[in-house]
């Protein structure tokens, strides 16, 4: 019996009269990673933020490990807790320590008390390999080492699904891959991801499934063999033919 943790049916999202996702459908099963790649503008991050009701969407349905999110009778902070999500920017809290980052929200949300907290917080640095910074104040971290951090904030949720919104996209090239390894770590875990994200070769070797998104709707969709590696429609052969030419410096570039 397939095991989906996130089903969205008939999906559509409009601005005013600007029309950003239409009818999208999608099953997310349990430990799966798909990532969605696609030309800027396509709806991605859209499409995301529809999945915990960041945006509310304007047409269909988002289940979330049996919780319908847009029905609403639903606590969607009670929903919202077992989606963990990292954006681009890392938003910690520049005035408080990193162990206090990933308590905030236990306590607060959570009920944890302080030392519970404490030592979820501490596990979870250790998972992002950040154990000796817990004492540190997020201005003393590379760009990196913070988005770490916000990777174990959203750890210490203990989410059953994790989405990221192009969680490299701020950083220097030679801190990506230091975030990317804890992706890949977390994606080995069993954790079901779902990733918008212009790094072709996380997507190559990390995704079970490859979607491509242009003008609202999913174009195509298969393992990254397929989609990345023998793409089917035009639309997804000059994406890939401009973000995988090494000379192109548009930011849908893979990063070196
Ligand atoms: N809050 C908003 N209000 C109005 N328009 C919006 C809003 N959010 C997104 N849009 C528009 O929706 C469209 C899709 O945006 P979205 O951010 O989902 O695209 P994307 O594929 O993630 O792009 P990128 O790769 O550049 O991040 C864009 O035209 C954008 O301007």
């Amino acid at each position: 019996m397939s095991d989906v943790v996130i089903e969205l049916s008939g999906l559509g999202k409009s601005f005013g009269s600007l029309e950003v996702l239409r009818g999208i459908d999608l099953q997310v099963e349990r430990g799966e990673v798909v990532c969605i790649i696609g030309p800027s503008g396509s709806g991605k991050s859209t499409l995301l933020r529809c999945v915990n009701l960041l945006e509310e969407p304007t047409a269909g349905k988002v289940v979330v490990d049996g919780t319908e999110l847009t029905d609403p009778d639903t606590d969607l902070d009670g929903a919202r807790r077992h989606v963990g999500m990292v954006f681009q920017q890392f938003n910690l809290f520049s005035h408080l320590h990193v162990l206090d980052n990933l308590t905030i929200a236990q306590r607060k949300v959570l009920g944890r008390d302080k030392k519970t907290a404490e030592k979820v917080a501490r596990e979870n640095l250790d998972r992002v390999g950040l154990a000796e910074k817990a004492d540190a104040m997020p201005a003393q971290l590379s760009g990196g080492q913070q988005q770490r951090v916000a990777i174990a904030r959203a750890l210490s949720m203990n989410p059953r699904v994790m989405l990221f919104d192009e969680p490299t996209s701020a950083l220097d090239p030679e801190l990506v891959g230091d975030v990317l390894g804890v992706m890949r770590q977390l994606a080995d875990e069993g954790m079901t991801m779902l990733v918008v994200t212009h790094e072709m070769q996380f997507a190559r070797e990390v995704a079970d499934r490859v979607l491509f998104m242009d003008g609202g709707v999913i174009v195509e969709q298969g393992p990254p063999s397929e989609v990345i590696g023998n793409p089917k429609e035009e639309r997804t052969r000059t994406f890939l033919a401009r973000v995988l030419d090494p000379t192109h410096t548009h930011p849908e570039a893979p990063a070196e």
